[in-house]
């Protein structure tokens, strides 16, 4: 059955919602697990859709992510503030304040938040910014006007989380390091993984971490990025296989700078919408070993976003 959209909002044409019922994993996370990207979607009629957002998703409430770490043998969220709502955080701050300390979050800002507002997105959980360079998803923004802000989130000790595609990182190159905070990126960049791993463009992104103490990455999206599948759907125990080699070199060179989450509800997809049981069945492939599998899961992503519960 078709999920909805509620107050005055209708889902972007070919919308897939995400999974209903999904699979309960193989893989048992360690625990304290983190799924450390996700998002909330609404409800609209609560939490309006952004004026200048390019899809409209069907809602996704904080209930419903909440009952999904908890099927899926996590602890805690770390809660993205998606492009469907703009710089106006109120959903995901929502999500955090009702999480009992299990959510904290990453939101998007613009150049004329007020110190207050930034004061009050931190006692709400908030721990990084993100600067979106994924043009189907939104419009340019000056670049000084990030650093501006960078700089003023550096302050208060948080992160800034980008979000781009592997073509546009040597354009991006000097930005990306004059960055003086942590840096953490999506999706490893979005590789184009038909491409050699050892070629030019995933190598560049190597180097990037390499030469970059502060830059993190997380190794999610596997159903974003795969080209030849097979997908988690069915009880598909080997989804996303061109993915498995890209992902578990970045896990076994950065261990202790790697994140994972589900990227539930994903938006966006267009081709099919994967079992998130299934998803967190991919995990052993890319982090092999039980020490990979909690620094990925546990360590990394408590260093960052609850460092003061680990004497941080
Ligand atoms: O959920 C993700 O990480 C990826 C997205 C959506 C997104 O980033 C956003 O709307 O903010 C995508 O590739 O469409």
């Amino acid at each position: 059955m078709s999920k909805s959209t509620s107050g005055p909002f209708e889902k972007t044409k070919g919308w897939l919602d995400w999974y209903e019922g999904p699979s309960k994993p193989r893989f048992a996370p360690p625990p304290g697990a983190v799924d450390a990207h996700c998002h909330v979607f609404g409800p609209g009629e609560k939490f309006p859709y952004a004026p200048e957002r390019k899809y409209t998703p069907c809602d996704a409430s904080k209930a419903q992510l909440f009952a999904l770490r908890d099927h899926l043998g996590f602890s805690r969220n770390v809660i993205v503030q998606a492009t469907c709502h703009g710089a106006d955080n109120e959903a995901m701050v929502d999500a955090c304040l009702s999480s009992q300390g299990k959510a904290r979050g990453v939101a998007t800002v613009r150049r004329s938040v007020s110190d207050e507002e930034l004061k009050r997105l931190d006692a709400a959980g908030v721990r990084g910014v993100r600067f979106n360079f994924v043009k189907r998803l939104v419009d340019f923004t000056p670049k000084d006007e990030l650093l501006e802000i960078a700089g003023r989130v550096a302050e208060l000790g948080w992160h800034v989380v980008i979000y781009f595609e592997a073509v546009d990182l040597p354009e991006l190159w000097d930005f990306f390091t004059a960055l003086p905070t942590t840096v953490v990126v999506d999706h490893m960049g979005r590789p184009d993984v038909s491409k050699a791993i050892d070629g030019p463009e995933f190598e560049l992104f190597l180097k990037f971490m390499r030469e970059h103490q502060n830059v993190w990455s997380k190794v999610s999206c596997p159903e974003r990025l795969s080209v030849s599948g097979p997908r988690a759907l069915n009880g598909e125990q080997g989804a996303y296989r061109d993915v498995v080699p890209f992902a578990r070199r970045v896990v076994e060179e950065f261990p202790d700078r790697v994140l994972w989450g589900t990227d539930w509800p994903h938006p966006n997809l267009k081709d099919h919408m994967p079992d998130d049981g299934l998803l967190v069945d991919f995990i052993p492939h890319i982090a092999p070993t039980a020490a990979l599998q909690r620094k990925l899961l546990v360590d990394n992503p408590m260093r960052l976003y609850w460092p003061e519960e680990i004497g941080g």
